[in-house]
């Protein structure tokens, strides 16, 4: 019998991800790679196979200028590494999947168009995961289209937390607190499964903190709760994004300073948030690195809507047996985990200096009644997974 093979994309706001798996039921991941920074300075690619580094190089800014340019680089690195391989399928991370998409789906040319529909709400995300399914598509026109939804994992928030306080007809039409960072969320709930099942059934707050933020309250093993919304905008500051804002800002900007619609998105989107605040960088290493008064800012109000949500968060759960750090800076940066970690033993966290630093599974203390965990995240792994089954089902028919 033939290997399969499994492509996944992961289009996030300052990235491309992308992975290939093999194997006929569970995937197993061969290659893996990523180009980071785009739009920056110095964009990277990154690539390794089974373990061993294929590609690692600084890319010229204009081959990452935007998402489709360094697509075109991701196709042609798969060339280069898989040659001839017969891709069976290819699993796309789609970030909005709005009232409809709750649950993995083969994609057709209907639902493009359903989900085209979402690009206002998801500008940074929506288009380029589309227009991956399209040059996907033109590259293995015979391989199976999966769209996995960053939205799906959080369709089991009790109504109080799904919507606005807005006249009912909104909520029916679709305004709703959908979240985010869904499929980042799933892989943390089937890690912890593994590794550490009596949290997974517990009261567990998981923090993605990357370009995009997100955090989610989650109790066994459901989502409850997301600082995210409507859009991804919501909840804590992102790299170039500002997180929770009064509304009344946005009616103050259209109506008093007379910006267009296009310009708020461009301001809120594109200029907010670590960015905006630091005047600096939306990069969390570069604002670590700088320590002007303006990057220590920007880095202590995103630690400080953290906080706030994580002692939100307990609330709603009504205690807390875990935390969970993932994403590029819950990741890797153990001094943001510290900070927001300080002072909150009142809730039972406690971490473990040296475990902190070392940054890898367990980091709090053996005192620490709530238990702290760093996971490295891994959408490419559960969109494998999902849409493994999908290919299945089809073989099947
Ligand atoms: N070693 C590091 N120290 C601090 N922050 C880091 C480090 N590595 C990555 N980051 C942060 O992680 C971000 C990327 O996170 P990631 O989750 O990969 O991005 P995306 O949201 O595009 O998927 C970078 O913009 C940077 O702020
Ligand atoms: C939803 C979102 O913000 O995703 P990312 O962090 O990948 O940009
Ligand atoms: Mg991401």
């Amino acid at each position: 019998m033939t290997v399969r093979h499994i492509l996944t994309l992961n289009a996030g706001s300052s990235s491309i991800k992308f992975a290939l798996f093999e194997g006929e039921t569970e995937p197993a991941e061969c290659v893996r790679g990523q180009i980071e920074g785009l739009g920056t300075i110095a964009p990277h690619l990154e690539a390794e196979r089974n373990g061993a580094k294929i590609a690692d190089e600084r890319l010229d800014p204009a081959r990452a200028a935007d998402h489709e340019t360094a697509l075109g680089v991701v196709l042609a690195v798969l060339e280069r590494v898989i040659g001839r391989t017969a891709v069976e399928a290819v699993g796309h991370r789609i970030v909005h999947g709005g009232i409809e998409f709750t649950r993995p789906v083969v994609l057709d040319q209907v639902s493009l168009e359903k989900l085209d529909r979402l690009n206002p709400l998801a500008p940074l995300h929506q288009p380029h995961n589309l227009s991956g399914v399209r040059a996907a598509h033109r590259a293995f026109p015979d391989a199976l289209q999966v769209g996995c939804f960053d939205t799906a994992f959080h369709r089991s928030h009790p109504w109080v937390n799904d919507t606005y306080a807005l006249p009912r007809e909104f909520y029916d039409e679709g305004v709703r607190r959908y979240g985010f960072h869904g499929l980042s969320y799933e892989y943390v709930v089937a890690r912890m499964k593994e590794t550490a099942p009596l949290y997974e059934q517990g009261r567990v707050v998981v923090m993605h903190l990357g370009n995009g933020a997100s955090m989610c309250a989650i109790r066994d093993g459901q989502s409850i709760g997301s600082s995210m919304g409507f859009t991804a905008l919501d909840g804590l500051p992102m790299g170039t994004r500002c997180g929770q804002l009064d509304p009344g800002v946005v009616l103050y900007l259209l109506q008093e300073k007379g910006m267009t619609p296009q310009a708020i998105t461009d301001l809120l989107y594109t200029r907010s948030g670590l960015k905006g605040l630091s005047g600096l960088s939306q990069d969390m290493r570069e604002l670590e690195a700088a320590g002007t008064p303006e990057a220590e800012q920007a880095i202590a109000y995103f630690v400080d809507r953290i906080r706030r949500e994580l002692g939100a968060m307990a609330a709603v759960l009504s205690g807390l047996d875990a935390v969970v750090f993932c994403g590029g800076i819950g990741e890797h940066a153990w001094r943001i985990r510290a900070r927001v970690c300080d002072g909150f033993d009142w809730l039972g966290i406690e971490l473990d200096d040296a475990r902190n630093r070392a940054g890898d599974g367990v980091i709090s203390s053996d005192r620490s009644r709530a238990r702290v965990f760093v996971v490295n995240t891994n959408e490419e792994m559960m969109i494998a997974r999902h849409t493994a089954r999908l290919l299945g089902e089809q073989s099947n028919l």
